[in-house]
């Protein structure tokens, strides 16, 4: 049993996931959900998210916490009456806006997940797809291609490549998978391979708050 615990030992503490908030039509997309969600708590993986019960959410939520594993959810004072996300499960942290969830959940995370979902899941996954191009962190970002849910937009960044606004390096950045243990396991082997425009040195110190000389020109 020990033996077995420690094969599972991952080198994620917290993987963020981002997913619908409506469940989709077909029962494949539900079963990835439940299925990611027993994935995380095989290996010891506990899970960051957008916080509710709704959708894809709301499955994988359930399956973490179910398992024993530390569920935290992150979610704008806005988005928190319980008739838009409904019950919440684990541990849940109210933020401002869904700018701070964005930084936050990123934060909290040592690798990113995307099942399927819509604007907000896009949204989201392009984003910390776009911070890890400008060197902003170097955490893995993985795309749940669950029955070729994600086929057009992968052909869309390919498209992309080879009109030359995305370079070939950058195209690793999106690792992807039909399912959640093969996505585990390629996620753990990621190696980036894309320069970085900016140090994150140089990004920490771009966001520091104010600085004097800005209070002082706007005065
Ligand atoms: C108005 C509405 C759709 C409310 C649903 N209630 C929600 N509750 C919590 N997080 C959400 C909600 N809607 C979108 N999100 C965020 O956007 C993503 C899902 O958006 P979508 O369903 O793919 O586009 C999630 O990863 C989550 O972080």
């Amino acid at each position: 049993m020990e033996r077995e615990n420690e094969m599972m030992k991952s080198k994620f503490k917290r993987i963020c996931v981002f997913c619908g908030s409506s469940q989709g039509k077909k029962s494949s997309y539900q079963d990835a959900a439940i299925e990611l969600g027993n994935e995380l708590v095989s290996r010891n993986i506990d899970l960051v998210y957008g916080g509710g019960s709704v959708g894809l959410m709301g499955l994988v939520s359930h399956a973490v916490h179910e398992g024993g594993r530390h569920v935290l959810g992150i979610i704008p004072k806005t988005l928190m009456p319980r008739e838009i996300t409904g019950e919440t499960v684990g541990e849940v942290k109210a933020v401002a806006d869904m700018h701070q969830r964005k930084a936050e959940m990123a934060r909290q995370s040592d690798a990113f997940i995307a099942l399927p979902g819509g604007y907000g899941t896009l949204e989201e996954l392009l984003e910390v797809i776009t911070w890890a191009q400008l060197g902003i962190h170097d955490k893995p970002v993985g795309l749940l291609n669950v029955d070729g849910y994600y086929n057009t937009l992968l052909c869309f960044i390919d498209k992309a490549v080879e009109e030359g606004f995305i370079s070939p390096n950058e195209r690793h950045i999106i690792i992807s998978a039909p399912t959640a243990k093969e996505l585990v396991i390629k996620l753990e082997e990621y190696v980036p391979q894309h320069e970085r425009v900016a140090t994150k040195q140089s990004w920490e110190v771009e966001q520091l708050p104010y600085s004097a000389d800005f209070d002082d020109m706007s005065r």
